[in-house]
């Protein structure tokens, strides 16, 4: 409508940045294995795809876990979320090893934000453990073990998003 503010992406509502590089990332999920080793064994590793593919690589390789299983879901077109969408459910054989309730079983993303992907994953699985390397504020009481709680206007760049490129000197301008 004529007059009314365009909307904003999630992460121009973020403001602040968060870089993550791979040599960091590597080691947040090592740290978050320490933590999770605690809580375990887990029959399995379930990945909410695709953020939480590189994690659960991670974190299984740590905890001696080979069995993984993904649940994908697709929420944000870069940085503007639209609806959950379901696009691959878990497997038949990872629910049995979760009881049909996923006690044993170990969720793994790379964040919750609102935490909207977080809640419909649980809701599939209630009594499996969720982890994941960051949080923010609104999403953090969905999650069982985490690394890093950033602010809400905080966006996350992952390395496998970006790149390295020219970023002008300060007194230029650059932020
Ligand atoms: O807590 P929420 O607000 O729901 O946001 C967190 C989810 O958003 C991102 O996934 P995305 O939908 O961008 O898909 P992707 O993992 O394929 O990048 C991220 O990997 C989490 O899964
Ligand atoms: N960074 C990258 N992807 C995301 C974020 C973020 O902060 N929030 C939701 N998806
Ligand atoms: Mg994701």
């Amino acid at each position: 409508m004529a007059g009314e503010a365009p909307e904003l992406s999630a992460q121009e509502r973020a403001g602040r940045a968060f870089p993550v590089s791979w040599d960091q990332f590597h080691r947040d999920c090592r740290a978050l294995t320490w933590r999770l080793n605690e809580v375990g064994p887990f029959h399995a590793v379930i990945a909410i795809t695709r953020g939480g593919l590189v994690p659960a690589a991670i974190v299984a390789r740590e905890l001696g876990v080979r069995v993984i299983d993904t649940v994908c879901i697709a929420s944000y077109d870069h940085d503007k979320q639209g609806e959950l969408q379901v696009l691959k459910g878990i497997s038949e054989q990872a629910m049995k090893l979760g009881g049909g309730t996923g006690k044993g079983l170990l969720i793994v993303d790379d964040l919750v934000d609102t935490g909207k992907t977080g809640r419909l994953v649980r809701e599939m699985l209630p009594d499996a453990h969720f982890a994941t390397v960051y949080a923010k504020p609104k999403g953090r009481p969905l999650v069982d073990t985490f690394i890093t709680e950033v602010s809400q206007d905080t966006w996350i760049f992952f390395p496998w998003d970006t790149a390295l490129s020219y970023h002008p000197p300060l007194r230029d301008g650059a932020a």
